[in-house]
């Protein structure tokens, strides 16, 4: 029986984040993949160009297609670009009791904002409490929390505050902007598991907490477990920027067939 999963976010032309990112990794994990689109970005690997957020009945009524017809087996939302689009996406969310994924994106990796600052300070209180699994970068976190996260027992007391204040169920702290290896934390009630991966030189890594979320969207659609969900996209997320294709002028979009590279059936 096919496994489904939807992605809730903006677009990337290019095809290197967003939407058309998500997509092609539920393929590439042999999940059938569904998207709403919230706002439509003019954006390539060197920079976000222009900003359309698409206005909320759209948004709504895209998401009824999709749920009255074809209830996916797990979401992930991205780019939400505005709060009004959180009060939108929450009643979907809290009435399917299906693993949510949710990747706070905030800035783009170029530095451009992708969601408004009543968003940033909207996204603690309206949509992390319902989260199966939480993916933010530091400085996400940073913003969240309203404190510093840059050594390992803040790292840690951030952990607790998502679980026992906010409310997530889990929450992978991800280590991509700090210095040394790539190394990230995943928190859940059992306890914190580090997964660590040797970082690659590379400015290739455009879309990559998209595609990290993606896939931890699609096993927890195929019934994996939240902690071999996450461990399969850190593989995954290693390969793809690994093998990258060395696209743009900028900073290029990672590989969805990384793995296969690899020959590694994970
Ligand atoms: N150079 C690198 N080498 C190896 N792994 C990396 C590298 N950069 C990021 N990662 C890994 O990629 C995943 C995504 O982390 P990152 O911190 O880049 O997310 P992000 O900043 O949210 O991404 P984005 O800006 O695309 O939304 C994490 O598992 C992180 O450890
Ligand atoms: C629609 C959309 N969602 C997310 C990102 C973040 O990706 P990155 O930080 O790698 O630019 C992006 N650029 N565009």
């Amino acid at each position: 029986m096919f496994k489904t999963a939807l992605s809730i976010a903006g677009t990337d032309p290019t095809g290197g984040a967003g939407t058309i990112a998500d997509v092609k990794v539920f393929q590439s994990r042999n999940v059938y993949g569904m998207s709403a689109i919230t706002s439509i970005v003019a954006q390539n690997t060197t920079g976000v160009q222009q900003v359309f957020d698409q206005p909320v009945h759209i948004i709504e009524a895209q998401l009824d297609s999709i749920y009255n017809d074809i209830v996916p087996d797990a979401v992930k939302t991205g780019m939400l670009g505005t709060s009004e689009v959180m009060d939108v996406v929450r009643p979907f969310i809290v009435k399917h009791h299906i693993p949510y994924v949710i990747d706070p994106v905030m800035v783009a990796k170029s530095g451009d904002d992708l969601l408004n600052d009543d968003g940033k300070e909207a996204v603690r209180y309206k949509l992390l409490d319902l989260a199966t699994v939480a993916t933010p970068n530091l400085p996400e976190l940073e913003r969240i929390l309203n404190m510093t996260v840059q050594t390992k027992s803040e790292i840690e007391r951030a952990g607790k505050i998502f679980l026992n204040e906010i409310g997530s169920q889990s929450v992978v702290i991800k280590g991509g902007h700090l210095e040394g290896d790539a190394i990230d934390y995943l928190f859940t009630k059992e306890g914190c598991i580090e997964l660590p991966a040797q970082r690659i030189a590379t400015h290739h890594t455009h879309g990559t907490g998209c595609t990290f979320s993606a896939v931890i969207t699609a096993e927890l659609a195929k019934g994996h477990s939240i902690a071999t969900s996450v461990r399969t996209a850190k593989a995954y997320i290693t390969h793809a920027i690994r093998h990258n294709p060395g696209l743009g002028h900028g900073n290029g979009p990672v590989s969805h067939f990384g793995y296969k590279e690899e020959e590694i059936a994970y």
